[in-house]
């Protein structure tokens, strides 16, 4: 048996089922480069017959991953396979993930069918899938919940017909991991043809026992593991990728097993996937917590002093959090941004220096002394921006006050065009907000607003997130500033570039079947 664990992450397709609105393609490519540079072996990119906008972006992460491979989910039914296969084509290796439930409440509730018919399905599914590539991962919805007769039969069938992964889901996060590793322990013992194909897990967190059952699972043999990065998935998530990883990484001696995970790019992109989802973290999460590695207390502080691994049992330089030792103020000159961005595990390739300098100066005039996370908001507020942007806000005023109606008054460029509007409002943002509407001439419905501060103290960035609707679609749009009502204009108007993005898509679309009817 192999002694390396392979990470497959379904960020994108399981996590972005918790999400309010999609990401865009944009972000869910931030998000892929992210995770390859993290060294996860499989990127599962979406499930693409479910949307046109889900079978762009995994084409779209087909075309950009070099050394991760794409993966794309389908029920197990021919539709879905093609429209796999179809999106990852432009990859020269991918992988088909097809899947059907084998638990008696989802085969006779859900599916309407019995055992032996979704048997020949998955059979069937796997076959199929295998016409268009090597590598396909079959997976046994609510395994852990499955007869374990019927457990072994699928595993057996499925490595037959051509999986060459078998995946085990505890889907609805039901089974302890005494019971989950048992599940593990039982398929070796019994399916003749198991070390045909690499035994997978994916573990969800409805009890709060993801992690341990997938630890567990890899203890029985298991050597493919399926997590989130921040266990962001439907309902309450999936296995922490991040945990996952420095479990089998801090514990080397004890499990003897390895992984191609780069643990320093860790901290980096749970940021990210934390700012591009709006799923902000617990302070107590584990490994990329803002309390993880800090120390409060007499006896606790005292013992660091004396010996860091008193109380660390891995450090937070480990997961790419360096501890700052420099101050970054309007004195601060280039050297030292190119210096601390590299010490918090960005690559030359990841930012412009020069217009982080020049973000970086402005905000140092404005607050002082600038920190970690501003600069890592910063460069994430470039990487949002869209080289076309279709709006964009020029100049904001507002006045405001307890005993009026607010007024807001914006100039934006629309276009080639720049237009003043005017208007009042409840408060400054809706002010805003009304006048950004009067310019555009669109109204979008605001489902959620959300304002919080990246940062500590008063002249923290403030970060602005909002899910607004338009004709039947959600839209995620997020904007920063150290004042909020600039950040919530920014926010809407992101979301006005969203759906100008999206209309150019439809338009394109609606173009091309014209011309190819
Ligand atoms: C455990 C998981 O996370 S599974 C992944 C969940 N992800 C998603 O659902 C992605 C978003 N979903 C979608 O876009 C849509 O649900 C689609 C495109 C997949 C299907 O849409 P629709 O065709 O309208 O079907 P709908 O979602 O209402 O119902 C699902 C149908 O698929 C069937 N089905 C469910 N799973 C499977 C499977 N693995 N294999 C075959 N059929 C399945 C159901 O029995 C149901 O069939 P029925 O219409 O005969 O009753
Ligand atoms: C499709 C499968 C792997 C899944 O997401 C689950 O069972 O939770």
């Amino acid at each position: 048996m192999s002694d390396r664990v392979i990470l497959f992450d379904t960020t994108l397709r399981d996590g972005e089922q918790a999400l309010a609105a999609s990401l865009s393609v944009n972000e869910k490519l931030q998000i892929a480069r992210a995770l390859e540079r993290t060294g996860i072996d499989i990127i599962e990119a979406g499930f693409p017959v479910s949307s046109p906008g889900d079978f762009d972006s995994v084409q779209q992460i087909a075309r950009t991953l070099r050394d991760s491979r794409v993966c794309a989910l389908s029920r197990a039914v021919q539709g879905d396979i093609d429209a796999a296969a179809e999106a990852m084509k432009v990859a020269d290796q991918f992988r088909i993930h097809t899947f059907i439930s084998t638990s008696s409440i989802h085969v006779e509730s859900k599916l309407k069918r019995n055992f032996d018919q979704v048997l020949e399905m998955a059979t069937g599914a796997v076959r199929y899938a295998r016409r268009f590539t090597d590598d396909v991962e079959f997976s046994c919805e609510d395994a852990g919940r499955t007869p374990i007769d019927n457990l072994c039969r699928m595993v057996e069938a499925a490595i037959k017909a051509g999986a060459t992964t078998v995946n085990i889901p505890d889907t609805v996060g039901y089974t302890t991991p005494t019971e989950f590793g048992g599940i593990i322990t039982n398929l070796f013992e019994r399916v003749p043809n198991i070390h045909q194909a690499v035994i997978s897990v994916h573990c969800h967190d409805d009890l709060g026992l993801s992690v341990a059952n997938s630890i567990a699972a890899i203890e029985a043999g298991a050597r493919q593991v399926e997590g989130t990065i921040n266990g962001i998935g439907e309902r309450a998530g999936n296995a922490a990728l991040e945990e996952v990883i420095m479990i089998l990484n801090t514990r080397q001696t004890h499990f003897g097993l390895t992984t191609n995970a780069r643990p320093t790019e860790i901290y980096r992109t749970s940021s990210q996937v934390s700012r591009l989802c709006n799923m902000p973290i617990q302070p107590n999460k584990a490994i990329v917590g803002s309390n993880a590695f800090s120390h409060s207390s007499g006896i606790h502080q005292d013992g660091m002093l004396k010996a860091q691994n008193t109380y660390e049992i891995m450090t937070p330089e480990s997961v790419g959090l360096p501890r700052n030792t420099l101050n970054l103020t309007s004195r601060s000159g280039r050297h030292v941004i190119k210096h601390r961005m590299t010490e918090l595990g960005y690559q030359e390739q990841d930012f412009d220096l020069d217009t982080l300098y020049q973000r970086f100066l402005e905000l140092a005039d404005k607050k002082g002394q600038v920190f970690d996370y501003d600069l890592e908001a910063l460069l994430f507020f470039e990487n949002q921006k869209e080289d076309d942007a279709h709006y964009v806000l020029r100049q904001l005023n507002v006045q405001a006050g307890s005993n009026h109606f607010a007024t807001g008054s914006i100039e934006i460029g629309i276009g080639q065009q720049v237009v003043t509007e005017a208007a009042t409002g409840n408060g400054p943002v809706d002010s805003v907000y009304r006048a950004i509407e009067r310019a555009t001439g669109q109204k979008i419905a605001i489902q959620s607003f959300d304002i919080g501060a990246t940062g500590e103290g008063h002249d923290a960035l403030g970060q602005v997130d909002i899910t607004a609707e338009y004709q039947g679609r959600t839209f995620h749009g997020m904007g920063l500033s150290t004042d909020i009502i600039e950040a919530s204009a920014r926010a809407l108007i992101h979301v006005y570039n969203l759906i100008h993005r999206q209309q150019r898509i439809d338009q394109q679309k609606q173009d091309k079947a014209m011309g190819d009817a």
